[in-house]
């Protein structure tokens, strides 16, 4: 006979949308709101999908700056262009397109904070505007000569080392002086004790509400699957499976049968899908070595944009 699970009666710390009842997490929380006080550049280093934005918001939200703007910035879904017009802002005709003048996010966000997801990946001459920012406050949008003062509080985000890209000449050192004053270590989702199991439930509810659909048991293997799981993608796949088994399948129980494949331990059904994702995978890396990590380079040989090539990346856990 299988065996079911109910949901425990568990009461999780809320940090701002932040679930945990990990005490790895309480005490980085603690950390995070100690720091928050200040007015310290932060790197968040975290895994995809571990909740670094969240995290930053709650920096945020626990600072002096709390009534102010917040702003968020992904440096590795847009182009360089767009990356520059959208933080310095810029005056008509100061490129082909640029048919308004437009605010920088660094002038909307005076007095706030600005989250920078995945700094890492930011082009180096942008680099060079975001440390001026630092040191003198200030920056000129492009096509103007105008000097523009700011007082921002700078919330990075990544998921590689700053200190290795600095090696390999992509990121400038004195910047990531300037980025890192306090690093946190957020851990990923399988380091924080009793979250998978808290947050299967949380997510469960949510469902319920939303839906026709009525789950309030797990059979045994299912259960089992879901807390063997590595969860590369931390929370949101977490969140992504929970919606795929709440969706697939039916009555009061989710069963094993109803988890996707990657969590039974199969390769996905189709052969063909896999192949091709397999070959999509090769040539990323191939040209990824080519181009030397150059992430501009391998999108235009691809013939795609650097957003698009970075999702890619993130599906086909390349990052
Ligand atoms: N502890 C948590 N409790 C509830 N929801 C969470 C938690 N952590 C993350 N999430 C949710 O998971 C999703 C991913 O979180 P978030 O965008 O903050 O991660 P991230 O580390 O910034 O991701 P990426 O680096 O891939 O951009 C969001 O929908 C967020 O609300």
């Amino acid at each position: 006979m299988t065996r079911y699970h109910e949901a425990p009666d568990v009461q999780p710390h809320n940090f701002g949308g932040l679930l945990t009842v990990a005490q790895v997490m309480v005490d980085f929380m603690a950390q995070a709101d100690r720091v928050a006080r200040t007015n310290a550049s932060i790197l968040v280093r975290g895994q995809t999908g571990s909740g670094k934005e969240l995290v930053a918001r709650y920096i945020h939200n626990q600072s002096r700056r709390a009534g102010q703007t917040f702003s968020a910035i992904n440096c590795a879904a847009l182009s360089r262009e767009l990356m520059a017009s959208e933080l310095f802002g810029h005056k008509r005709g100061a490129f082909t397109g640029a048919t308004h003048d437009r605010t920088g996010l660094l002038e909307l966000t005076d007095g706030g904070t600005l989250f920078l997801d995945e700094i890492a990946e930011m082009p180096l001459d942008i680099q060079a505007g975001l440390l001026r920012v630092l040191q003198d406050r200030c920056f000129t949008p492009l096509g103007s000569s105008e000097v523009v003062h700011t007082d921002i509080r700078l919330v990075s985000a990544t998921h590689t080392s700053l200190r290795r890209q600095v090696a390999n000449g992509d990121f400038r050192e004195d910047l990531m002086y300037r980025v890192r004053v306090v690093p946190l270590y957020l851990p990923p989702l399988k380091a924080r004790v009793g979250d998978v199991e808290m947050l299967t439930w949380q997510f469960i509810d949510r469902l319920n509400r939303e839906n026709e659909r009525s789950v309030s048991r797990i059979s045994d293997d299912a259960y089992d699957a879901l807390l063997s799981y590595a969860w590369p993608g931390n929370i949101r796949e977490l969140n992504n499976v929970i919606t795929y088994c709440h969706a697939i399948g039916t009555g009061e129980a989710i069963e094993l049968q109803d988890l996707p494949p990657e969590l039974r331990g199969e390769a996905p059904p189709d052969e063909t899908e896999s192949t091709l994702v397999q070959s999509e995978r090769d040539r990323i890396l191939e040209l990824l070595q080519r181009h030397k990590g150059h992430k501009q380079a391998v999108a235009d040989e691809m013939g795609i944009s650097r957003a698009t090539l970075w999702r890619k990346m993130k599906t086909l856990q390349l990052m």
